[in-house]
């Protein structure tokens, strides 16, 4: 395939540019562009697509050794986004085959891994062979295989085979994406079940059951999430925080561990605060964490914190949900208390695909929620009683991004 090549330089694009580091609120409303501007644009781009379309064209630039490479380029861009679903197959088959956990001692003969993973030996080369191309693997040489840099950094992170499994949801929800796109009902998906509060108007009555899978989950992956988010955001000298939407309090032990003179708060739903409690007890905190059963959409937050948390829980809901719980947070803190929003954002710098294609069609999938830019979640905090919200400087905005704003008087 040699498809798109060259780009022509892009004039810049005229529309609001995304949210800036350490900046803050008020200037969200996007000046227009002006029509000429959008006119001059517009001539521009269609000449340049048209360029790009042109089999002519592309048979040049892939001839031309200057422009060679970035033909090149381009056509592994597009290949990739064709191919993007054959290459999570293969890394969900190595999951659930524990390849990476096979590997883990060192590397290991053809032989030994066709006993390890019960595969016929074809298969398996197959199978090894697909891995090493996407750096999952690595040939260590006379038949033998061992991690590739990505498969190890992988078993180093203990939540993302969970993480990888789950996607089976997904896929299946994707697997018609444009009837997806169409449906009115978006409830009866895969992953709307497995999220059993998404759109679901009784979810303070969910039984344990429903609740056991998304928070051994959420769990399993909140150690790197409650790192990043405690290595930014402001605690410091704060007294009390009520972590909402909490799960099973994995992050209210990171963040107590990290700050020992803190009391600790957790609101969620009754079957999931009873898992926080049990967790607590377990890490012998139950002296110090405190977990609250209920709805965030019709409940009040305890109050007593000085500071609320919010950690990956925004994204879930519409914008109505979002205003109504951070209203509900300006009513739980004191003035001058402070809030702390940590989930994945849209825009974020060098992670932009992750924010509007992933988030954007795995909450669709789920049937609730958004991926926000900063600026879009500083409008509705502004709305709901929290002036000046800002971002903080986060380490991997792939993971997350931190907005923390104070809540002003009522
Ligand atoms: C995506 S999980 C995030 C859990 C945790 N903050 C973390 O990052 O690991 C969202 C959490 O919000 C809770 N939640 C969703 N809707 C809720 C509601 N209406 N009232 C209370 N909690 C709710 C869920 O039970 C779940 O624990």
């Amino acid at each position: 395939m040699t498809l798109p090549t060259t780009e022509p330089d892009t004039p810049p694009d005229p529309r609001p540019q995304p949210g800036v580091v350490a900046s803050t609120a008020g200037s969200h409303p996007a000046a227009q562009p002006a029509p000429w501007r959008e006119a001059w644009r517009d001539r521009w781009l269609g000449w340049r697509d048209r360029l790009l379309a042109s089999p002519r064209f592309q048979q040049l630039a892939a001839a031309f050794p200057p422009t060679r490479p970035i033909a090149r380029r381009r056509s592994r861009e597009l290949f990739d986004l064709c191919a993007g679903f054959v290459y999570s197959q293969i890394l969900l088959a190595c999951v659930r085959l524990r390849l990476f956990q096979h590997l883990a001692d060192g590397p290991q003969s053809v032989a030994a891994l066709v006993a390890r993973t019960g595969l016929g030996e074809d298969a398996l080369r197959r199978l090894l062979d697909g891995a090493v191309t996407l750096r999952l693997v690595e040939p260590r040489g006379r038949d033998r295989f061992g991690l590739g840099v990505l498969g190890a950094a992988l078993l180093g992170n203990g939540g993302l085979p969970d993480m990888i499994e789950h996607h089976a949801l997904l896929y299946a929800d994707l697997a018609d994406p444009v009837g997806l796109l169409r449906r009115d009902d978006r409830r009866d998906t895969a992953l709307a079940r497995y999220w059993a509060y998404a759109d679901n108007p009784a979810a303070s009555a969910l039984p344990p059951d429903a609740v056991a899978a998304y928070s051994r989950l959420m769990a399993a992956t909140q150690a790197f999430v409650a790192d990043e988010v405690l290595a930014v955001a402001p605690l410091a000298g704060r007294r009390g925080l009520l972590d909402v939407g909490g799960g099973e309090g994995a992050f209210l032990c990171a963040a107590g561990a990290r700050h020992p003179r803190l009391n600790l708060m957790l609101f969620d739903l009754p079957a999931v605060a009873a898992r926080a409690t049990a967790r607590f007890e377990a890490a012998g905190l139950a002296g110090r964490a405190t977990a609250h059963g209920g709805d965030f959409r019709v409940d009040p937050l305890p109050a007593g914190a000085d500071t609320v948390s919010l950690v990956r829980v925004l994204h879930d809901h519409d914008d109505d949900t979002v205003l109504a719980l951070l209203r509900a947070a300006h009513r739980a803190l004191p003035s001058g208390g402070l809030l702390v929003v940590a989930e994945p954002m849209a825009e974020a710098p060098g992670a932009e695909r992750m924010g509007a294609a992933y988030f954007g069609f795995y909450l669709l999938a789920m049937g609730r929620g958004r991926p926000r830019t900063p600026s879009a979640l500083y409008t509705l905090l502004e709305a709901a009683g929290f002036p000046r919200p800002r971002l903080l400087r986060s380490r991997n905005p792939l993971l997350l991004q931190v907005v923390v704003a104070e809540a002003g008087s009522p």
